[in-house]
């Protein structure tokens, strides 16, 4: 019916609905002999909603190890979130960056059939693009693959080292990128996104800032939401925060973002990277998520413990 396909059309420019809140960067859990460990979704599912009031996910980016698993595994994570998500997740926005451009784009026609709420694209970082339009380039083949999904740009340049500023890469995305709807910001550079955000007064992307022990400043300059690995066991006590600059009450909110970067500046002093989070993130929820795959290796005991009485001995504001 035309009608039908005039909403397609549509639909496929638009948001389908507004992300709201923070979206934790799901942990994939992995057995001990490193095997993904589908049979614990449900239960992580369960735990962000009721413990962290987290309501969505990105799914196989940096925590979730994405370019450490083969094709197969992260569509079948990716899945299992969709399944175990439908009527408790609000969105399920799923990575489909990779080296290979025809691995991506079979990732990007997966996470549409599977009806994924929104994909995520890294720059390639092997063969890197050079500019704006190399990269644009790159995108534009894997976003058309998914037509009528929206397509965020995944921008981590200390990983990636492709430090493409994304206030230059917003030129004309739009017309290259129908189905573009915003940027997972995951860089330290603040003028980069006042700049974005600036420019996009008119247009409806949404720039969801990716370090966590900062997000407050990025609030300040305009930020809509925040994706992050620390949402899976502080969502609860950032959603405070978030509140608390809505109101605004600053102070309380600078409370909430100091005593997070308290626990952060303490664990990045130790050596904090995925292998962390996942053993953080099991003492926190109780889900056991595994060791993390090779080159990256378990936390250590020490750093346990360690990590553990300081999380346990923050004070927060509202007393919990
Ligand atoms: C490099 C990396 O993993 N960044 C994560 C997401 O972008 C963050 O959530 C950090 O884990 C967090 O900000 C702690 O440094
Ligand atoms: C942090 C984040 O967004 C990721 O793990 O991809």
């Amino acid at each position: 019916m035309p009608s039908c396909f005039l909403w397609r059309a549509v639909s496929s420019m638009t948001p389908r609905k507004k992300l709201q809140g923070l979206v934790a960067a799901t942990i994939t859990p992995m057995t001990p002999d490193g095997q993904i460990n589908l049979s614990v979704i449900h239960q992580y599912v369960d735990y962000l909603v009721s413990e962290q009031n987290v309501k969505n996910v990105f799914v196989n980016g940096t925590t979730g190890e994405g370019l450490s698993l083969n094709i197969r595994e992260r569509k079948q994570l990716a899945e299992e979130w969709v399944r175990q998500g439908k009527d408790k997740l609000d969105q399920v926005i799923v990575h489909v960056g990779a080296l290979s451009l025809p691995d991506s784009q079979e990732l990007a026609r997966h996470a549409a059939a599977i009806g994924a709420s929104a994909i995520a694209v890294i720059a390639p970082f092997f063969f890197k693009p050079t500019n704006k339009d190399e990269l644009i380039a790159f995108l534009q083949k894997v976003a058309s693959e998914a037509p009528a999904v929206p397509f965020y740009y995944y921008h981590i340049p200390p990983l990636t080292g492709v430090k493409i500023r994304v206030e230059e890469l917003l030129d004309g995305i739009k017309e290259r990128i129908p189905t573009f709807q915003g940027v997972k910001f995951s860089d330290t550079d603040l003028l980069d996104l006042a700049q974005c955000i600036n420019k996009n007064e008119r247009e409806q992307f949404a720039f969801l800032y990716g370090v966590d022990e900062q997000l407050l400043s990025a609030l300040a300059i305009g930020a809509d939401g925040a994706v992050g690995s620390t949402y899976n066991y502080l969502g609860r006590k950032t959603t405070l925060m978030l509140q608390a600059f809505a109101k605004p009450d600053l102070a309380l909110a600078r409370k909430y973002q100091f005593l997070t970067g308290e626990f952060l500046n303490f664990v990045i002093k130790l050596g904090f990277g995925v292998a962390q989070t996942k053993a953080v993130m099991t003492f926190v929820s109780g889900i056991p998520m595994g060791p993390p795959r090779l080159p990256l290796v378990d936390a250590s005991e020490d750093f346990i413990v360690k990590a553990k009485a300081k999380l346990d001995s923050i004070v927060w504001p509202d007393g919990d």
